[in-house]
C-alpha cells in the first residue's frame, strides 16, 4: 500500500493554510519526497493515509491525461461491478448499526457492490462544532474539547466492540487533536481547514467498516475518494465535482479489482481541489453525490442510498409523523425535492445518476425489505397527481418594482446581475413588467445562513434602480408532482389554505413541471404542510380522482421491491 498523507493541500512551494501548517508544525513525523511521476510531486509521512498530490495540476491536463487511460480501462470497469450501496450516518451511528450494515451487505451474495460510507452518526455535527469551539478556546483546551471526547470515544468504543485493532483510528485521531490545536493556536477556522477537518469523520468509519469486513472474511479495501479521482472546484465546503473524475475513478477502481478483488469501500462526501489539492466537500449530505458519481462511472445497474426512513416519503416526518412513503420518483422530481429542501437527498445527487441513466433506490437500513422508492428518468405521469410536500422555512423574499422605465428585459438582467455578482441564489419567482417578487436561498452555502449584511447589501445594490420591500421569516412549500394536473392540486390546495386562513403571497410554477411553490409565513407554514397532507394524502382525495396513483402505507406497493422480496 502507498505511504500515506493527510495533508494533500500541502504541495512543495505553496503556502500551508495557517492551522494546517500550525498542527504540522507542531510534529515531526513528516518527511517530503517527490512522487516517482512526472510533473507530480507528492509529501509522504511514514503513517497515516494516502493522498497523491498533483502540482498545480490544471484541470484540463489531467482531462487529457487521466481520460486516455481511463477511456481504455472503461468499458471493462462495467463488468465486475453491479451497485453502489451508500450507506449515511444514521445507518452507521455504532458498533452495533455497522454489524448490520455488514449483514445487510453480505446478504446480497450475487451482487459485487462498491460502498460508499458517510461519517459514523452525527460525526460531521461534532467535527463542525469542534473547530468552531477550537477558534476561542486556546491551544492549551484544544484536547478538552467535548466534542473531539465525543468522536475519540464514539470511533474507539466502535473499534473495540467490534474486536478490531485500535491502531485503525489511533493514529487519525491524534492527527484530529492536533489539527485542533492548530487551529486553537491560529485562532481562525478556514473554509479550507473546516474541510480538512470533517473529512476525518469518513475517513474513520471506511477504515473500521473495511477492517470489519475483512474480519468477516469479507475481502474489501478502504479508498479515500481524494486519492482515487474525485477531482473537484475549489469551493471548499461546496465543492463541484469534475468530469474527468468519472474515468479516473472507474480506472483506479476497475484497475485494482483486476489486481486484487475486494469490496471498494469509499469515502463519502470528499474530493481533492483540482489546484489547491486540498480536501474539498460536496456540501453536507454530499455523500449521495459521491454514491451517484461511481454509479454513473461504472455504469452500474442500480444505486442504492440507505437511510433510516421507508424511502422518500410524502413529507418530511419531523414536520409531520404521518408521512408515509413515495414508491417511485423521477429524477426531476427528486432533485426538485431536495433542492426545494427534503433532508433526504443531496441536491446535485440526481444529476449522474440522470445522465448515467441509471435507477437510484432509496431504502431503509433499519427496515430492510421495505420497498423504499424507485428513483427513474421517467415514469407514468397519466395517474400522477401529487407526490410530496416539501417545506423550506426561514426563507427572505424581496418585493423589487422598477423606479425608472427600463424595458423588462433590462430590469430583470440588472436584478439577477446583482445575485450572481454577490453569489446568493435565488429559488422561486414571479415577475411582471416592471417587478419581480422572488426569494433568497436561506444557505447561500450548504454550511451557513445568509448574514445580515449580506441582505442589507443586496437591497442598497437594488435600491439604486428600485423599490424593494424586504419581507423575512417566510416559508416556501414545494407541491411536487404533475404541474399537468396544477389546476386540480390548486383547487384543492387553496381550499385547505382558505379554511386554515393562510394568505399565500407568492405562488411559482415551477419550469421544471413538476413543482408548484407557494410562499407563506413562516409561522404557519408547518401546520398547512400538516392540513395539506391530510387533505391530499390521508382522506380519500387521490383515489378519488379518477385514475390517481394513490400512495399508501405498508408493502402493499412492492411493484418496485422485486429483488427485496422476501
Ligand atoms: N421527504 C422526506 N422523505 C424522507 N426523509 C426526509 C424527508 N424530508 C426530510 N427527511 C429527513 O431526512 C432524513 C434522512 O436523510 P439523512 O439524514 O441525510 O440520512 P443519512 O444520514 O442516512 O444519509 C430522515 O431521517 C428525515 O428526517
Ligand atoms: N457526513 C457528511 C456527508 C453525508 O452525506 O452525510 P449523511 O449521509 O449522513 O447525510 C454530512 O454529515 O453532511
Amino acid at each position: 500500500m502507498a505511504e500515506a498523507l493527510r495533508f494533500p493541500g500541502v504541495v512543495a512551494g505553496e503556502s500551508l493554510d495557517a492551522p494546517i501548517a500550525a498542527s504540522k508544525l507542531g510534529r515531526e513525523r513528516h518527511s517530503v519526497s517527490a512522487s516517482a511521476r512526472p510533473g507530480a510531486q507528492c509529501w509522504r509521512r511514514r503513517k497515516g493515509l494516502a493522498v497523491s498530490c498533483q502540482t498545480g495540476a490544471a484541470p484540463a491536463v489531467l482531462r487529457t491525461e487521466e481520460t486516455t487511460a481511463a477511456a481504455a480501462a472503461g468499458s471493462n470497469a462495467q463488468a465486475e461491478f453491479t451497485v453502489v450501496m451508500k450507506f449515511g450516518g444514521s445507518s452507521l451511528a455504532s458498533a452495533e448499526r455497522m454489524r448490520e450494515v455488514a449483514d445487510l451487505i453480505l446478504s446480497f451474495p450475487d451482487e459485487t457492490p462498491v460502498v460508499v460510507l458517510s461519517a459514523m452518526g452525527k460525526t460531521t455535527n461534532n467535527l463542525l462544532l469542534a473547530g468552531e469551539k477550537a477558534v476561542s478556546c486556546g491551544a492549551p483546551k484544544a484536547s478538552e474539547i467535548p466534542e473531539l471526547a465525543v468522536i475519540k470515544d464514539l470511533h474507539l468504543r466502535t473499534v473495540d466492540e467490534l474486536g478490531l485493532d485500535r491502531s485503525i483510528v489511533s493514529g487519525l485521531l491524534d492527527e484530529l487533536e492536533q489539527l485542533l490545536k492548530g487551529v486553537a493556536m491560529m485562532k481562525e477556522l478556514t473554509l479550507r481547514t473546516r474541510d480538512y477537518l470533517v473529512s476525518f469523520g469518513e475517513c474513520m468509519s471506511t477504515r473500521i467498516f473495511a477492517a470489519y469486513l475483512n474480519k468477516l472474511g469479507k475481502k474489501a479495501r478502504q479508498y479515500d475518494a481524494f486519492d482515487i479521482g474525485f477531482i473537484t472546484t475549489d469551493d471548499f465546503t461546496n465543492a463541484d465535482i469534475l468530469e474527468v473524475t468519472y474515468p479516473t475513478v472507474a480506472k483506479r477502481l476497475h484497475r485494482d479489482w483486476m489486481d486484487n478483488p475486494a469490496i471498494p469501500i469509499v469515502t463519502g462526501f470528499l474530493g481533492k481541489g483540482c489546484k489547491s489539492c486540498a480536501v474539498t466537500t460536496l456540501g453536507r449530505g454530499g455523500s449521495d453525490l459521491t454514491a451517484t458519481t461511481i454509479g454513473k462511472a461504472l455504469g452500474l445497474r442500480e444505486i442504492q442510498v440507505w437511510k433510516d426512513v421507508d424511502g422518500v416519503l410524502t413529507c418530511d416526518p419531523n414536520i409531520y409523523a404521518n408521512a408515509i412513503p413515495v414508491p417511485y420518483l423521477t429524477f426531476d422530481e427528486a432533485a426538485e425535492l431536495a433542492y426545494f429542501g427534503a433532508q433526504v437527498l443531496h441536491p446535485q445527487s440526481m444529476r449522474p445518476a440522470r445522465d448515467g441513466d441509471i435507477p437510484v433506490r432509496v431504502k431503509n437500513s433499519y427496515n430492510r425489505h421495505a420497498p423504499g422508492t424507485v428513483i427513474t428518468k421517467s415514469r407514468d405521469m397519466s395517474k400522477s397527481i401529487l407526490t410530496s410536500i416539501v417545506l423550506k422555512s426561514n426563507v427572505t423574499m424581496l418585493d423589487i418594482v422598477s423606479t425608472r422605465m427600463l424595458g423588462q428585459y433590462g430590469f430583470l438582467a440588472k436584478v439577477f446581475s446583482i445575485f450572481e455578482d454577490l453569489g446568493i441564489s435565488v429559488d422561486v419567482v414571479a415577475t411582471s413588467e416592471v417587478s419581480i417578487s422572488l426569494t433568497l436561498d436561506p444557505s447561500k452555502l450548504w454550511s451557513r445562513e445568509l448574514i445580515q449584511q449580506e441582505l442589507d447589501h443586496v437591497v442598497e445594490e437594488l435600491e439604486k434602480f428600485s423599490v424593494v420591500h424586504l419581507l423575512q421569516r417566510r416559508s416556501i412549500i414545494s407541491l411536487i408532482g404533475n404541474v399537468q394536473r396544477s389546476s386540480l392540486v390548486l383547487e384543492k390546495a387553496f381550499n385547505v389554505l382558505r379554511r386554515n386562513g393562510v394568505n399565500v403571497q407568492m405562488i411559482s410554477q415551477g419550469a421544471s413541471k413538476v413543482n408548484i411553490s407557494l410562499v407563506v409565513n413562516d409561522s404557519e407554514a408547518k401546520q398547512c404542510v400538516q392540513a395539506l397532507h391530510s387533505a391530499f394524502f390521508e382522506n380519500g382525495f387521490l383515489s378519488e380522482v379518477e385514475g390517481a396513483d394513490v400512495p399508501q402505507n405498508g408493502s402493499s406497493l412492492n411493484s418496485n421491491g422485486a429483488i427485496y422480496a422476501n
